[in-house]
């Protein structure tokens, strides 16, 4: 949280706080190991809610499920350079601190009226890029050298993909994270699936004493389109359409409820569903139209992300997908096109579609 608290917080005992508030802001590692000491001796709980910032509705259920089950909130608030592709949107990534600093404050306010918390937004942590990586940052690039987890081969199906150095970026630093605040629980949303299947692994495979939870994907009332950092980049235009790829998830859950185990039928509702809506917008020509691609659409199983032939239905499975909302190609006179002027927009969303008991008798 560089600019924006810091010019906003309070500085009181040299302790520095968001705002009218108890949050502490921790900047550096040893700030958060001083900060962290005593509370590993009294025994007092502590959950981390790792962010990228530009908060929404999404991050503060994280915050608020950590709060319910632990004495102490940490919520990190660091745009990581190496989880960005080269070609991706790092320099227009959404940074609204003040905005987060608000809504932390307000959210802890409403944390402390509440009587069903176990603990409150004890801290923020907000470092710097300086901090988070001492031997220097390695690069964004795909041969850069330097200090990696990776998790193989999950994390190069599906969005490592379409990101090969997506999760390379993210594992790398969540293990930086967790050292540093070492929490108890850590907790992730379920819109990022694949992400919270890594993190399982890199929990397990590293023998991190840490329990990792996992929160439903919070959508828009209206639509049900998946709450996102990204989707100010939209504009009105595309953000009408851009629940398409919710809906075909949905159609391929619609499938499986009604009886379909295989890809091909599963698959098949998602795919059709999304091509009847590009038609659709195609139809209406240039100045009306949104456009999209779609990236992937997947079947896969839950513990592996490995693709599905057939859904074992006492496993169950993992409908997920990506859709790339393009440019609007003919703007409207004056016509909002969204944060930093409406460029490709990639969007993801997932379904799970649960085991189901078998009888044992
Ligand atoms: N709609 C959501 N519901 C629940 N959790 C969410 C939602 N959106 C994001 N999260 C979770 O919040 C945490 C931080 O995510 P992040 O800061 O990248 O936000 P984001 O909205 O996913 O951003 P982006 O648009 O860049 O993907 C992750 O664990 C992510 O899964
Ligand atoms: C987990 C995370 C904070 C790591 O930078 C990021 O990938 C995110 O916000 O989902
Ligand atoms: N929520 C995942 C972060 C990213 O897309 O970079």
């Amino acid at each position: 949280m560089a600019s924006g608290c810091a010019a906003s917080a309070s500085r009181g005992n040299g302790l520095e706080k968001l705002p009218n508030s108890s949050i502490r802001v921790l900047r550096t590692v040893s700030a958060v190991r001083r900060w962290r000491r005593p509370h590993l001796l009294d025994q007092r709980s502590v959950a981390l809610v790792p962010t990228m910032g530009a908060l929404h509705e999404g991050h503060l259920s994280l915050i608020r499920a950590a709060a319910r089950e632990n004495h102490h909130v940490v919520v990190s608030l660091y745009v990581n350079p190496a989880q960005f592709g080269v070609r991706e949107d790092l320099a227009s990534y959404p940074v609204t601190w003040d905005a987060d600093a608000e809504a932390l404050v307000r959210l802890d306010r409403e944390l402390a009226d509440d009587g069903h918390n176990l603990g409150r937004i004890s801290a923020v942590f907000a470092p710097t890029t300086a901090e988070m990586y001492p031997g220097g940052f390695p690069g964004q690039e795909v041969d850069s050298k330097g200090s990696f987890v990776t998790i193989t081969p999950v994390g190069e199906l599906l969005e490592g993909r379409s990101r090969p150095t997506f999760f390379r970026g993210v594992a790398t630093v969540c293990m930086k994270l967790f050292n540093i605040v070492q929490p108890e629980r850590v907790y992730f949303g379920q819109k990022d699936v694949q992400q919270t299947v890594v993190i399982k692994r890199l929990v397990r495979d590293f023998m991190l004493p840490i329990e990792v939870v996992v929160c439903p994907t919070a959508r828009a009332e209206e639509d049900g389109l998946a709450l996102s950092s990204r989707n100010v980049y939209l504009g009105p235009r595309r953000r009408a359409v851009a629940p398409v790829l919710y809906n075909a998830l949905r159609a391929a859950e619609d499938a499986y409820t009604g009886g379909a185990r295989d890809r091909a039928t599963v698959l098949g509702a998602a795919e059709s569903l999304a091509a009847r809506v590009l038609a659709e917008q195609t139809a209406l020509g240039p100045e009306k139209r949104v456009r999209f691609e779609v990236d992937y659409l997947s079947l896969a199983d839950p513990d592996t992300m490995e693709e599905l032939e057939v859904v074992d239905p006492a496993k169950g499975g993992i409908l997920s997908g990506a859709v790339k909302m393009l440019p609007v190609e003919a703007p409207g006179e004056g016509e909002d096109l969204g944060h930093s002027g409406g460029p490709p927009v990639r969007l993801i969303d997932n379904i799970i579609l649960p085991g189901i008991e078998t009888k044992s008798d």
